[in-house]
């Protein structure tokens, strides 16, 4: 296996949907059923914070999410939890300043996606020396989904990243909704990642094809 190409990475981005069991209103089986239908192109189990599972059980619902996404042929990356991922076999991990140093990471795991939360230019060029094949930046907008996010930073900071030359795969987080999706793309992401615009919607799938471009 060989890493993941850039251009490939950024047609993965374009609706990448980051999901817990904490965060959805039916069954995180059904909710991802029905992102999958209205067409995410990359899937995040992030199983985290308040009314999050654990152990067994949560090992357990990876697994259930991982054959939905293998079913539609969408990649399953897996939050923070690198073990995890290698366990199931997962096509990648995402991890943020806070976790496992990135070089570290790659080094564990061999060629499978490497994604890395960055706030700042420094941020952005460690990660991409360090293995990553995407970025994280955020939160563009207000979240109600991370109680220990950093500062708003508006799309301004990819638009500053884009013109400092990083070219890497970006994915612009935290508060994006159909409503303002294209002012992130327009600003240089090459998609958007999202938890409550998909994981609360009535419609799903719809809720999901209004933020394809
Ligand atoms: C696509 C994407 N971008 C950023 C994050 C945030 O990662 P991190 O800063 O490590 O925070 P937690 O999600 O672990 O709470 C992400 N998960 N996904
Ligand atoms: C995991 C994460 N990292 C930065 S903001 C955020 C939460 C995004 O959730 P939402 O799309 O509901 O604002
Ligand atoms: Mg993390």
């Amino acid at each position: 296996m060989s890493r993941i190409s850039s251009s490939r990475m950024k047609e993965l981005l374009q609706v990448y949907f980051v999901m817990g069991s904490q965060n959805c209103k039916k069954s995180p089986e059904s909710t991802l059923t029905e992102a999958l239908q209205g067409g995410i192109t990359l899937f995040q189990f992030r199983e985290k914070g308040p009314g999050s599972m654990s152990g067994v059980e949560r090992m357990e619902l990876a697994l259930h999410l991982r054959r939905l996404c293998q079913e539609k042929g969408v990649p399953f990356i897996v939050n923070d939890d690198v073990d995890l991922a290698l366990a199931i076999g997962a096509d990648g991990v995402h991890i943020g300043q806070d976790d496992e140093e990135a070089a570290r990471v790659r080094e564990r795991i061999g060629d499978i996606i490497l994604g890395v939360s960055a706030h700042t230019l420094e941020e952005a060029r460690l990660a991409q020396d360090q293995g990553a094949d995407y970025i994280g930046v955020g939160p563009i907008y207000p979240t109600n989904s991370k109680e220990d996010a950093h500062a708003v930073q508006g799309p301004e900071v990819i638009e500053s990243m884009r013109a400092q030359e990083m070219d890497i795969p970006i994915v612009g987080i935290g508060g994006i909704t159909s409503v303002n999706a294209a002012r992130v793309l327009e600003a240089g992401a090459d998609g958007v990642a999202v938890i409550s615009a998909i994981s609360l919607a009535e419609d799903i799938a719809e809720s999901v094809k209004r933020l394809r471009y």
